[in-house]
């Protein structure tokens, strides 16, 4: 067997990955990268940047629609599924090439391509033909999507979101399984792209939200565009001759059977740690076989093994494995000296119309940090002045705040432009500013962001810190 001997040995050449290759490198030249599947990233090839896409046709799709409300009318308004698709694979593969053109730099001694696994704390073996010896080993190995066993009956026509970005035509109709984040997604685009879509979940989750009165808001507005059912009861699913049956209570219809085009399963992911032998890493894993490790530093237990980006579970998204692949490879380029990297204000957003989006605390985690002792302060974009000038004048913001200290704790939107708001939001908080000194900032006008002010001034006046706000507010324009 050919050996290699390195200081740091990353596995998995995705975003998390490739960030810590990027800054082991600052540290030592003997550094090797391990890629098992293709270059490109999962966010790039099957991720974010695909799914972005094929939203960004859907809302194309929606806004010439939405044309009739402003007295604009685009005539017939066609969908062409081939073409729509032809964009988001080419569009994605100028994404996938770029991130191959970064791996491509790096020098052929610091890359391996092939399946990793532990054969010992320190030693990998890959496809079974090189033994590689490291100081230190990063487990960067992303994830895959989980899917239930009884949705296998789907046979060929069961899909996962991978699958749909190859497709070359979209088809007439699919079944959604999981209204988590992917579902929602996906579903949306589809249905505003003229596919007849249904969504099935179980437990009543919608996508990431925990308050219990936008998740309320957001399912309606699902539903009035397609049924989604966030606690289905689903009796089968059968591959027939024109594609999957389903059949599901349906209300008062009692048992209903629809037949789909595909089944989508959007029910979750998996970390990809269960083939990678870790029974050998000598470290101590969750009741699921995951590593134990530390969220700041990155470090299973007390060992010379980290875990970055999906692979450990914790916050699947970009940005985190970006900065989770930052302190694992600090960490590991500079042990034993292991270091507290900066992690940032939790924020999440969901690309659907109106978007969903959370920032710092949950509300079930507020109510616990503060004792009970916290106010929530609210608006709706119902009558909110810009909103409803670009017609997009749906949803809620929560927003939390502690009583005493006055501090902004966290917040869930259903609305528009909630990509942005919540950066404003994830910012103030990351600040840990107080809501009156947020409310000191600048607001525009017209402008979405004005909602965001009287959702702080309603929670200012709940923590009894400001003044009710004023019916009709004259320092602010109409519709705020
Ligand atoms: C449909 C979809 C949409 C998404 N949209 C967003 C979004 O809009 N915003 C956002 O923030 N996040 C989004 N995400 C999440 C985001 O894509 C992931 O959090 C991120 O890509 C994870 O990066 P990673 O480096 O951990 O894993 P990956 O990029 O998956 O990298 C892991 C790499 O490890 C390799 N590997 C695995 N096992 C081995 C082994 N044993 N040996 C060698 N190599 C191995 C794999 O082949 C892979 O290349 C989305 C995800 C999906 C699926
Ligand atoms: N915009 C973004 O940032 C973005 C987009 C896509 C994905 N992601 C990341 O990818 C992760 C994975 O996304 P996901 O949507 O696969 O997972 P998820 O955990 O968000 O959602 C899974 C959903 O499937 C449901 N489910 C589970 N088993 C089911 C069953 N048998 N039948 C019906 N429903 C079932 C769950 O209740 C949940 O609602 C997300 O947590 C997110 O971090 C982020």
């Amino acid at each position: 067997m050919e050996k290699r001997t390195v200081d740091v040995a990353i596995i998995g050449a995705g975003t998390a990955g490739m960030v810590a290759y990027q800054r082991v490198r600052k540290l030592t030249d003997k550094v090797v990268l391990i890629e098992g599947g293709h270059y490109g990233t999962t966010c790039a090839r099957v991720g974010c940047m695909p799914s972005k896409l094929l939203i960004a046709a859907a809302d194309n799709a929606h806004q010439m629609q939405l044309g009739e409300l402003f007295g604009v009318s685009a005539g017939d308004i066609r969908i062409d599924g081939k073409r729509v698709m032809e964009r988001v694979r080419s569009e994605r593969d100028r994404f996938v090439a770029s991130v191959i053109d970064s791996v491509e730099k790096f020098p052929d001694a610091h890359r391996m391509e092939g399946h990793a696994r532990f054969a010992s704390p320190n030693r990998l073996v890959v496809d079974g033909n090189v033994e590689v010896e490291a100081g230190r080993i990063i487990i960067a190995t992303g994830s895959r999507p989980n899917v239930p066993g009884f949705l296998k009956d789907a046979k060929d026509r069961l899909v996962v979101n991978d699958d749909i970005f190859e497709w070359q035509d979209l088809p007439d109709s699919v079944a959604v399984f999981g209204p988590g984040v992917i579902g929602l997604e996906l579903g949306q685009a589809l249905s505003r792209l003229g596919v007849r879509v249904r969504m099935f979940g179980v437990g009543g989750s919608v996508g990431p939200i925990q308050d219990e009165t936008i998740r309320n808001y957001a399912l309606k507005t699902f539903n009035e565009e397609f049924p989604l059912d966030p606690d289905s009861d689903v009796k089968k699913v059968e591959r027939v001759e024109e594609g999957v049956a389903i059949t599901f209570e349906s209300g008062n219809a009692g048992a209903t059977t629809e037949t789909f085009d595909y089944l989508l399963a959007a029910t979750g992911r998996r970390p990809n740690v269960d083939g990678l032998d870790i029974q050998n890493a000598g470290i101590e894993l969750d009741k699921k076989g995951g590593p134990l490790f530390d969220p700041h530093t990155l470090r299973c237990g007390q060992s010379h093994i980290f875990i970055a980006g999906d692979a450990n579970n914790s916050l699947p998204l970009l940005h985190e494995a970006a900065d989770e692949g930052r302190i694992a490879g600090d960490n590991a380029g500079s042990y034993p000296d292991v270091r507290t990297g900066l992690r940032r204000t939790p924020l999440a957003v969901v690309f659907t119309d109106p978007q969903i989006a959370t920032v710092g605390l949950t509300i079930h985690q507020v109510d616990e940090r503060c004792r009970g002792c916290f106010a929530v302060g609210e608006v709706s974009f119902e009558d909110q002045g810009r909103s409803r000038v670009i017609g997009k004048n749906r949803g809620l913001l929560r927003v939390y705040g502690e009583h005493g200290s006055g501090l902004f704790m966290g917040a869930e939107m259903f609305g528009p432009a909630a990509e942005h708001i919540a950066h404003l939001l994830a910012w103030s908080a990351q600040r840990r500013l107080t809501v009156t000194e947020m409310l000191e900032m600048p607001f525009y006008h017209p402008v979405i962001e004005e909602g965001l002010r009287t959702a702080l001034k309603d929670l200012n006046r709940n923590l009894s810190i400001g003044p009710a706000p004023e019916e009709g507010c004259t320092d602010c324009g109409p519709g705020v």
